[in-house]
């Protein structure tokens, strides 16, 4: 147990594994995130918001991929600015991106070992580490098949699998279940949640559903500003009509997002 102090409902400590504050992205004239807080601690937070909310763009800082216009981004405990320390902290995350590069003859086990080359986990791990990343997400038996052949939930997996590699402090997955059939949405739901037992995660989503059934906490992004960060019964409380202390549950969940949306006068 830790003898810090923790504000946070869902019992976090105190040091979080990322941070934005007063984040602001434009592309062009089109204003991605609006002066956006948010904090990310061990377990899984999910990202919630309808398309285009900004949600790939927060994503992007949280990797060090992009930089904001004006405010601050800290990772794992280091200010995601210059080379040296956005280097140091990209060989720590592990990232899903919502569509990745593959080459379809590489098999699965090839395409984990070059992650792990690409994060410079040293020669001599590489190997051992492929297998543990393959062995977490039950890819152990389609190891020596081609990319290429792979389900789409399989190809999830595999996408797993390449960002937990390098054994990350802080995992990203931009919208890890779109595309997956109600089936594989279920078992990768599980998939996710276990991950959240050893280390930080941040999931986007635009499903509710996920939230409910993933998501310790919750951030809402609506048209690039923050509108909402608790725990995913609170967001449920949101629900007109809820009943206190009813469970958590995919449609109170959505009732609660939706009456955030309603009010926000936001896009879905
Ligand atoms: N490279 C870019 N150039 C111009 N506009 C962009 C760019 N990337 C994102 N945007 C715009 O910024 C806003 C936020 O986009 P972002 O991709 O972060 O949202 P999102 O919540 O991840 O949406 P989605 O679920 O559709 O991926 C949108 O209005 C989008 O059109």
């Amino acid at each position: 147990m830790s003898a810090h102090h923790s504000d946070d409902p869902a019992g976090a400590p105190a040091a979080p594994a990322a941070s934005v504050e007063g984040a602001t992205v434009r592309y062009r004239t089109v204003v991605a995130l609006d002066g956006v807080d948010a904090e990310f601690h061990p377990g899984v937070t999910a990202l919630l918001g309808p398309n285009g909310a900004g949600k790939t763009t927060l994503l992007s800082l949280l990797s060090t991929a992009r930089r904001p216009d004006s405010g601050t981004v800290r990772v794992l405990g280091e200010p995601a600015r210059g080379r040296a320390a956005t280097l140091r902290v990209r060989e720590r995350i592990g990232m899903l991106p919502q569509s990745f590069g593959h080459h379809p003859r590489f098999t699965v086990r090839e395409f984990v070992e070059y992650a792990a080359w690409l994060r410079k986990v040293p020669a001599r791990d590489r190997r051992q580490r492929t297998q543990e990343a393959l062995r977490l997400v039950d890819l152990e038996r389609q190891a020596d098949q081609r990319m290429g052949a792979l389900s789409g939930g399989m190809l999830r997996r595999a996408g797993i699998a390449q960002a937990m590699v390098n054994r990350p402090a802080l995992v990203l997955l931009d919208e890890p279940t779109v595309g997956l059939d109600p089936a594989q949405r279920v078992g990768f739901r599980t998939l996710v949640k276990d991950l959240g037992e050893r280390t930080s995660v941040v999931m986007s989503t635009h499903l509710a559903e996920d939230v409910a059934q993933i998501g310790t906490r919750v951030h809402v992004l609506l048209d690039g500003r923050m509108r909402f960060t608790g725990t995913a019964a609170e967001l449920c409380d949101r629900a007109p009509g809820r009943a206190a202390g009813a469970p958590v549950d995919g449609p109170s969940l959505e009732a609660g997002y939706l009456a955030l949306v309603q009010q926000d006068g936001a896009r879905v």
